[in-house]
């Protein structure tokens, strides 16, 4: 049985414009012990799917479960299986760290959680902060209390949604580590991240969703090597014109264009010399999950399985 499963999940929201749909169609499972990325530009739909699945937005069609609980029609089950670690920072002021942590557990009818909470503690590097009260912690102290709250039910599904943005390095590494851990000791993990390194690091598969579609669906390694598996590099101080500003990905004077082939490397090549660019160091490599990512989000050389998902 999938540890999570998304069937034909559909999401409308009603606004003041009309209806706009975020999620059209999105299926895919997951599997007990995968560590699994949801990536997607803004306004994907990543957190409206993520919502759905922990039970805080009803989707208009389609089915969620996890560990087979339905998550409309046995949510207690599905939500007890599942450990969400949310965006934002709720919390409440008045509770130290450890009794947030016991009240959390006490939700859950569990009691005597004790070893666990000192593990959660010392795994996310809040031991010495047990006793300090929530409202005198940092931003990145109480993220590390959400993400301990979130697993003080020792859910087989963990699901962190942007867990590190804005979070500084040690906080990333920590959280890593110790999901990391948990993950090789069986837990199924759901990540949607910005930073595609991270998911490269971390996920040994990758949906990626655009304008409420799954476009891409693979392994973490397949997808690199089969989207644009090369990347054009160059220097150049003068603006690119428009068609190739709509596939490059531009980092001050880095351009890097995904290229499929040497017939296009020489194609792309030709336009630059055809508006006039003025380009150093001028390069072919390897792509990242980066250049994949921009190259499938812009639509040029979507892969098979991806137009597959797309039918
Ligand atoms: N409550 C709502 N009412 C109307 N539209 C909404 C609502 N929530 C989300 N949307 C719209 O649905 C789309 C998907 O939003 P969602 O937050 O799921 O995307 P996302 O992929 O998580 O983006 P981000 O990376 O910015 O968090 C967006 O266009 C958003 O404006």
């Amino acid at each position: 049985m999938s540890a999570v499963s998304f069937q034909n999940v559909s999401k409308t929201y009603i606004t003041p414009r009309g209806e706009f749909q975020a999620l059209k169609g999105v299926t895919f499972d997951i599997e007990p012990g995968e560590f699994f990325g949801l990536l997607g530009p803004n306004g994907a739909g990543k957190t409206t799917l993520i919502s759905i699945l922990a039970g805080l937005v009803r989707a208009s069609g389609g089915r969620v479960s996890v560990h087979g609980a339905d998550v409309q029609a046995d949510y207690a089950q599905a939500r007890r299986r599942l450990g969400v670690v949310p965006q934002e920072l709720v919390f409440d002021p008045f509770f130290t760290v450890r009794e947030a942590l016991r009240f959390q557990s006490g939700y859950f009818g569990i009691r005597d959680n004790g070893d666990w909470i000192d593990e959660l503690l010392d795994g996310l590097g809040l031991a010495d902060k047990a006793g300090a009260n929530m409202r005198q912690l940092s931003g990145g102290m109480k993220r590390r209390v959400l993400v301990a709250q979130a697993l003080v039910h020792r859910p087989p599904v963990i699901v962190l949604d942007e867990p590190t943005a804005g979070v500084d390095v040690e906080l990333r590494q920590t959280l890593w580590q110790f999901v990391s851990k948990l993950n090789k000791q069986g837990s199924t993990v759901l990540l949607t991240t910005h930073y595609l390194e991270e998911a490269e690091a971390l996920c040994g598969r990758i949906a990626m969703l655009k304008q409420g579609q799954v476009i891409a669906l693979e392994k973490t390694s397949e997808l690199l090597r089969r989207a644009s598996a090369k990347v054009l590099r160059f220097k150049t101080d003068n603006p690119l014109p428009e068609a190739l500003a709509a596939q490059a990905r531009v980092t001050g004077r880095f351009v890097q264009l995904p290229v499929h082939d040497a017939a296009e490397v020489e194609r792309l090549l030709a336009a630059v010399r055809e508006a006039g660019l003025v380009v150093e160091d001028i390069e072919v490599s390897k792509a990242d999950l980066e250049d994949v990512f921009l190259d499938l989000m812009t639509g040029q050389g979507a892969t098979p399985p991806a137009q597959e998902a797309l039918a």
